[in-house]
């Protein structure tokens, strides 16, 4: 099986940072020691909202990194311009509710594919992979396929909140869900990746799925960071994702 990528989400180091204002924590200093950690790539969702990451970290990122950023937005002009000002490696839609604690479901690509074929165009014309954040549906797989995304990033929240809340028949049923829907983005000619509140007893069973080829992983992380120390939960994630995966792994293309 190809070696899955591991993308870093830094966004709550800079969650702590702005608790108090200031400057510490750095979310670069935890970037460039993940990146020493194993990961593939960092991932830093500029909210339109500010309430983490800042544009002067999306700067730094883009100077001071030597993997890949993975950069989260919302489908609006503003963060398009920022997007085409920097031209990351990737870009990844998400959906935006200014009043959501956290990102509550996909995009709603179906309803808006008009639009979103038009927004992407030239993200991906500026040389940037666009990616698309959604829930494990089949119709938003296929309007991402139609619009001319490169990549699906299926939300796994719902599957790992029912873990969490011991919802066990819905976990896997949504793991399920997530598993079917990994097969049919791939053979639609999708890049499938996966991502949102894995920790490390949920990643094993996604990461064990053939079509994934990169994982993005945060608030976990950061969390866990407290505990044992940021390099050592980042290798310790990494691990889990290998040993589901198998041995003989082929390493991914950045
Ligand atoms: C899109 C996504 O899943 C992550 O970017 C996640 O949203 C982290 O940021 P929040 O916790 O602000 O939602
Ligand atoms: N796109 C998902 C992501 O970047 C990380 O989400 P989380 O692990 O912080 O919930």
């Amino acid at each position: 099986m190809t070696k899955l990528r591991l993308g870093v989400n830094i966004d709550h180091v800079a969650t702590v940072r702005n608790a108090r204002g200031g400057t510490l924590p750095d979310p670069v200093r935890a970037a460039k020691l993940a990146q020493e950690a194993g990961a593939d790539g960092i991932t830093a969702h500029l909210r339109e909202d500010r309430r983490h990451i800042g544009d002067g970290d999306i700067e730094a990122l883009m100077s001071e990194l030597t993997v890949p950023l993975n950069f989260e937005m919302a489908a609006t002009d503003e963060m398009q311009r920022i997007a085409l000002r920097h031209s990351p490696h990737a870009v990844c839609l998400v959906p935006e509710r200014r009043e959501e604690r956290t990102t509550e479901g996909g995009l709603e690509v179906a309803r808006d594919e008009n639009r979103l074929a038009h927004f992407i165009a030239p993200l991906a014309e500026a040389g940037c992979r666009v990616s698309i954040f959604i829930a494990a549906d089949r119709p938003q797989i296929e309007a991402a396929a139609r619009i001319g995304a490169s990549v699906v990033e299926l939300h796994t929240g719902a599957y790992c909140d029912a873990h969490a809340e011991g919802r066990f028949d819905e976990r896997d049923a949504e793991l399920a869900r997530i598993g079917d829907m990994a097969v049919y983005a791939h053979e639609l000619g999708l890049e499938v990746h996966a991502g949102h509140g894995l920790t490390y007893e949920t990643v094993p069973d996604i990461a064990a799925m053939p079509q994934m080829r990169e994982l993005n992983i945060g608030h976990f992380l950061i969390g866990e960071a407290i505990f044992r120390g940021l390099q050592p939960a980042i290798a310790e994630m990494r691990r889990v994702m290998d040993e589901a995966r198998g041995r003989d792994t082929v390493s991914p293309a950045p």
